[in-house]
């Protein structure tokens, strides 16, 4: 059984991961922390996410929670996430990292903690994106060298990042099947006199409206045809159900860094 603590646990994924480890037969939950001045600070956990009683109480800091957890799951904010991981090494413990939005001093600072303590980390957990990531590898090496290569997101009025840590990690993975340096091709949004087209570029388009979950294309355009790969997640239960599968993953694993390619065996492919 892996024991598990939420990180940020009142969020909108923090509720779904409450969900997910209670489903879970492979996983149990230790702690759920949220921010000290939180409301949702002394209830139980399974309240919080409306479903039956867990037995475990919201509480404020990792530091109250006794140290018999295997693995942290972290879906939070970028400044929030690096206090959590720190933590984590400060008690040996391993961390499924969910959070996007990283500086890249940030993410460097996460491959270095990942010498002294096992971690996931991907910015996004569902089955569908990480198979999606190789059909964009795949695709890139069969048409991205003469196609138009666009990257268009959708996600709810509340996220605070764009383009979402999704979104990049796709142009990031393409941009590595050719030869290319996503800093270097990589347009975010366009207007007024743009000029036409650079074909070596990889556009990002950003949409935030209402309830969206998280949908992102990558279309590969040429004159005549294009192929577009589309991803939609209709709930957040997809991630949540991802992260926990990290954690069990996880918790017999050494030291180093990890993402769910890793997970879901699909660096064979
Ligand atoms: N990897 C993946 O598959 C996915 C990644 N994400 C990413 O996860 C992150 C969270 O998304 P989402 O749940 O929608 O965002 P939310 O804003 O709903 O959740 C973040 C939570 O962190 C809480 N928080 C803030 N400070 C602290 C603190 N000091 N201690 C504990 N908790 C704290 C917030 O509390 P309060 O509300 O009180 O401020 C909030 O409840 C984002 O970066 C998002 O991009 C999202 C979905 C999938
Ligand atoms: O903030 C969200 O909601 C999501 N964020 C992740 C991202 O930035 O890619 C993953 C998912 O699409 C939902």
């Amino acid at each position: 059984m892996t024991r598990v603590v939420i990180a940020g646990a009142s969020g909108r994924m923090g509720l779904s991961l409450i969900k997910a480890v209670a489903l879970s037969n492979k996983a149990t939950l230790i702690g759920a922390v949220v921010r000290p001045d939180s409301l949702a600070i002394g209830k139980d956990a399974g309240e919080l996410a409306g479903i039956s009683a867990m037995g475990v109480p919201v509480v404020s800091c990792l530091s109250q929670l006794v140290d018999d957890f295997d693995v942290l799951i972290d879906f939070t904010r970028p400044d929030v996430s690096m206090a959590f991981i720190n933590h984590c090494v400060q008690l040996g413990k391993k961390i499924v990292i969910g959070t996007t939005g990283y500086s890249d001093a940030q993410k460097a600072d996460i491959r270095k903690v990942a010498e002294d303590i096992a971690l996931v980390m991907a910015p996004n957990m569902s089955v569908g994106v990480n198979l999606s990531l190789k059909l964009l590898e795949m695709t890139a090496k069969v048409m991205g060298d003469y196609t138009d290569i666009e990257i268009i997101e959708a996600h709810h009025r509340h996220k605070i990042d764009a383009p979402s840590g999704t979104a990049l990690r796709m142009g990031e993975v393409i941009a590595k099947s050719l030869g290319r340096d996503l800093s270097e091709c990589a347009v975010y949004g366009r207007e007024g006199n743009t000029g036409a087209r650079e074909r070596k570029t990889i556009g990002f388009a950003t949409i935030r409206a209402g309830d969206i979950v998280g949908e992102h294309t990558v279309m590969f355009a040429d004159e005549g045809e294009r192929v577009e790969i589309t991803h939609k997640a209709s709930s957040r239960m997809t991630f949540a159900n991802g992260a926990v599968r990290a954690a069990i993953w996880l918790n017999d694993k050494p030291a180093g860094f990890y993402d769910m390619q890793d997970v879901l065996g699909l660096n064979a492919f």
